[in-house]
């Protein structure tokens, strides 16, 4: 069996995850597009969304409700904002998690102005009995008031000005098929190609009042997962190198010392990410191995390399879950300098491999 890794457990936020918390969220409030000519990218959303707005101006009237999925980070609340902005009137921002009963969300239904724009993130985790609330406000602008309790109870129809919903998920396949049919229009979020996080973050560089060189503006966006949020958050960390130790002008250089000193590689990749890799190449001779021996080897749970490190991994084509176990890949080998065994990968898995069960055994 291996030897638990030596290191620190891997603990703690990292600079290459996609989600925020409250505090990165307000730090990106200045960076946010608030309209959407501004909005860089993913050009069909962009389009559809474009005419579904206008044709709703030109009717004076609400346009239908919008589903926004995707993975986080890559700018689903940003839009919801453009899309109030855009309309003219004022967003009212909720969560799936934030609403408890059914009871919350028919305070936020009977409070909204006519025209204004509901935004509820992560929709998918509604509870049942305010989802079924949901259908029925989305559909007839009408929320049933329960009065009383038990068999003397009744619902109160209480009719509600024209609104629109923007429900936002990063699991849209969690979603019951009756709430996903109650939006009009669904718009899915792609992760950015370089070019586009280049323009992301050329736009941001300016929005901060720095001055940015083509090359390190393309560094950055190569290393940003496809993600803006990501694109950001390295830019605000090369800033502060070039403050630093540099002459404030973010260059080449800066970038990729800053990058250096976060532990950020060249293709987006951070400690966790290379040490998987590591241990499936250099201990397991490329795989397949069992996720819990995969996790002891980096000493790391098995849920935070299934879930953290694994999808980044396996989307950039460099691990392969098979029935068998972790593999890794002909890439991941050339990623990390090394040269592939020959043949190995040729038959999907490699002819040698040796698999080592989710208890650290072989098998
Ligand atoms: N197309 C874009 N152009 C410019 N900046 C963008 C774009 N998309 C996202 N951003 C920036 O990336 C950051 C994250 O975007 P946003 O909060 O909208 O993502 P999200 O999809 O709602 O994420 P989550 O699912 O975690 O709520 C914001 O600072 C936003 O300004």
């Amino acid at each position: 069996m291996p030897e638990p890794a030596d290191h620190e457990p891997y603990a703690g936020e990292r600079l290459v995850t996609a989600s925020a918390d409250d505090v990165e969220r307000a730090a990106e409030a200045a960076l946010r597009p608030k309209k959407l000519e501004e909005f860089v990218g993913q050009r069909t959303v962009r389009d559809q969304l474009s005419l579904v707005l206008q044709a709703a101006l030109a009717r004076e009237a609400s346009p239908d409700h919008v589903l926004l999925s995707g993975p986080p980070g890559l700018g689903k609340t940003t839009l919801a904002m453009i899309i109030a902005a855009e309309l003219g009137t004022s967003l009212r921002v909720t969560s799936g998690p934030a609403i408890q009963h059914a009871g919350d969300l028919a305070a936020v239904l009977s409070s909204l102005e006519e025209g204004e724009v509901l935004f509820i993130d992560e929709i998918h985790r509604l509870a049942r009995p305010a989802e079924e609330l949901l259908y029925v406000a989305m559909e007839d602008f009408r929320v049933d008031v329960v009065v009383g309790k038990g068999a003397g109870a009744s619902a109160i129809p209480l009719a509600l000005p024209p609104f629109t919903v923007v429900g936002a998920t990063t699991r849209s396949g969690l979603l019951p098929a009756p709430l996903r049919d109650r939006f009009g229009f669904t718009g899915h979020l792609d992760f950015y190609d370089p070019e586009e996080l280049e323009r992301v973050i050329v736009r941001s560089a300016g929005l901060l009042g720095v001055q940015i060189h083509h090359a390190a503006a393309h560094e950055i966006a190569g290393r940003s997962r496809g993600t803006p949020r990501i694109a950001n958050r390295l830019l605000r960390r090369v800033r502060d190198w070039a403050q630093v130790r540099g002459d404030g002008v973010l260059d080449l250089r800066a970038a990729r010392a800053a990058l250096e000193v976060y532990e950020v590689d060249p293709i987006g990749l951070d400690r966790l990410d290379r040490a998987v890799l590591d241990a499936l190449c250099r201990r397991f001779g490329g795989g397949p191995v069992g996720l819990s021996t995969l996790a002891m080897t980096v000493g790391e749970e098995p849920d935070t390399v299934e879930t953290v490190a694994e999808p980044y991994l396996v989307r950039e084509g460099l691990v392969a879950r098979t029935p068998r176990g972790r593999v890794a890949t002909p890439a991941a080998w050339e990623h990390l300098g090394l040269e592939p065994p020959q043949g190995a990968w040729a038959a999907g898995l490699p002819s040698s491999g040796t698999l080592f069960d989710a208890a650290g055994g072989t098998g």
